[in-house]
């Protein structure tokens, strides 16, 4: 069994290259990142650590690379064979990889008629959905016609903290023991494919949305309020009592917006709750704010973890979303010179101003009731500033 896996980094080595690995996959890894690829290349194995008292390792083996800007054809034709396909690149990396995916099903379509399904493993929803979109802008309508029948594209969400690695041996990677992979049966082609630890659903919507909007969405809290804190790690951020009582209320906030939602049991989506909070705790793992606030422009966005809990509490509720919005207060003040959106943010912000930024980044209407409620926010915080 052959898998095609793009993006070599924390969650594609760490989580989903064991997963296949284990489900006797060969993973034949795409990156841009030319060290990387020669290691796998070399070793054909790493190690992936549990960052736990016992710090237990697992060796995936079965594994090569292909470095996607120097040796394209390679992943066509990688492609053309693949039994699986999956990404974990970020959101904003899907269109950019889609082209060379649809040449690859387009090739692949010319020697046989093998059903395959291409699952994105990223923190969004319709991550899948919107990697097709993307393909099938590169495709003739001929062309779209044949892979409507023989390509899935199942949404997917996964749930594993990996940080960035700091080890001397470049692909080994530490990982949470805690993991889950849930993917939408209903979109798969053909048999859906064995991999033990992933678990198929009908509709992936309530599980998408409950896992950025709880594990995703608290996490933002040591992230953001953490670095406007002067933490740098959120182990380090989960310690402070303003953090903890903001997270408490974030979870608080987002949790009724999920089970007014979706019906969920109270009782059982507080001990996910009280869960993740743990996770984030893990003293095994040293996880830097800035990994965790990376990319606050789409962070901030209209459907992620930020806004689309805050406007659903607010139309369940009627209340403010007060915890969610000092979040979203700190993501505004979010300042990182290597992280390209936190440096475009701080532009915006100097050119336009909090009101404005907000409004054109979270694509909320000038008159939404959230808005002020984040301007309050912005004042609010500046008692937490150390
Ligand atoms: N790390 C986590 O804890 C975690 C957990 C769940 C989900 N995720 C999601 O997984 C995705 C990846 O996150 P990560 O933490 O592994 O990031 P990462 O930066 O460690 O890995 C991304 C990899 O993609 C590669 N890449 C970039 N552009 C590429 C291109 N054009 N073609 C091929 N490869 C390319 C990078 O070189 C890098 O190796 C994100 O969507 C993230 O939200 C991460
Ligand atoms: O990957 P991002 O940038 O969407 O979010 C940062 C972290 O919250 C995220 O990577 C978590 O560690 C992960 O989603 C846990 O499953």
């Amino acid at each position: 069994m052959l898998a095609v896996h793009f993006g070599a980094g924390n969650i594609g080595r760490g989580f989903i290259g064991a997963l296949l690995y284990q489900a006797s996959y060969h993973t034949t890894f795409v990156d841009v990142n030319e060290a990387v690829i020669q290691e796998l290349n070399e070793k054909q194995q790493y190690n992936v650590v549990l960052a736990a008292e016992n710090s237990e390792k697992l060796t995936v083996k079965n594994v090569s690379g292909i470095n996607s800007v120097s040796d394209p054809d390679k992943v066509i034709e990688a492609i053309a064979k693949a039994d699986l396909v999956t990404t974990a690149v970020g959101p904003t990396i899907l269109a950019i990889i889609s082209e060379l995916i649809a040449k690859g099903l387009s090739e692949r379509l010319k020697s046989n008629q093998k059903t395959l399904n291409i699952i994105a493993c990223e923190n969004m929803v319709g991550g899948s959905s919107l990697l097709k979109e993307k393909v099938y802008e590169h495709v003739t309508d001929e062309e779209r016609k044949a892979f409507d029948d023989l390509y899935g594209f199942p949404d997917a969400a996964v749930d594993r903290i990996v940080p960035n690695q700091v080890n001397e041996d470049i692909l080994e990677v530490s990982v949470e023991p805690y993991y889950e992979w849930v993917v939408e049966e209903s979109a798969i082609k053909g048999e859906t494919p064995t991999i033990d630890g992933v678990t198929y659903v009908k509709d992936l919507t309530p599980y998408i949305e409950r896992k950025l909007f709880t594990v995703n969405t608290g996490h933002a809290v040591p992230a953001y309020i953490g670095r406007y804190m002067g933490y740098a790690t959120i182990n380090e951020a989960m310690f402070d009592q303003h953090v903890q009582e903001i997270i408490k209320g974030v979870l608080n906030e987002s949790g009724e917006a999920l089970i007014q939602t979706y019906q969920f049991d109270r009782e059982e989506h507080q001990t996910y709750i009280n869960k993740i909070i743990q996770r984030f705790k893990n003293p095994h793992i040293s996880d830097e704010v800035t990994r965790v606030g990376r990319g606050p422009i789409r962070k901030l966005g209209p459907h992620d973890r930020l806004i689309r809990p805050a406007s659903i509490y607010m139309d369940v509720t009627g209340n403010q979303p007060v915890y969610l919005a000092k979040v979203i207060a700190s993501a505004l003040e979010y300042k990182n010179g290597q992280d390209e959106e936190a440096v475009k943010l701080q532009q915006m912000i100097t050119e336009h101003g909090y009101e404005k930024t907000l409004q054109s980044v979270s694509k909320l209407d000038s008159t939404h009731p959230l808005i002020p409620v984040v301007m309050t926010e912005l004042e609010g915080i500046k008692a937490l500033k150390k």
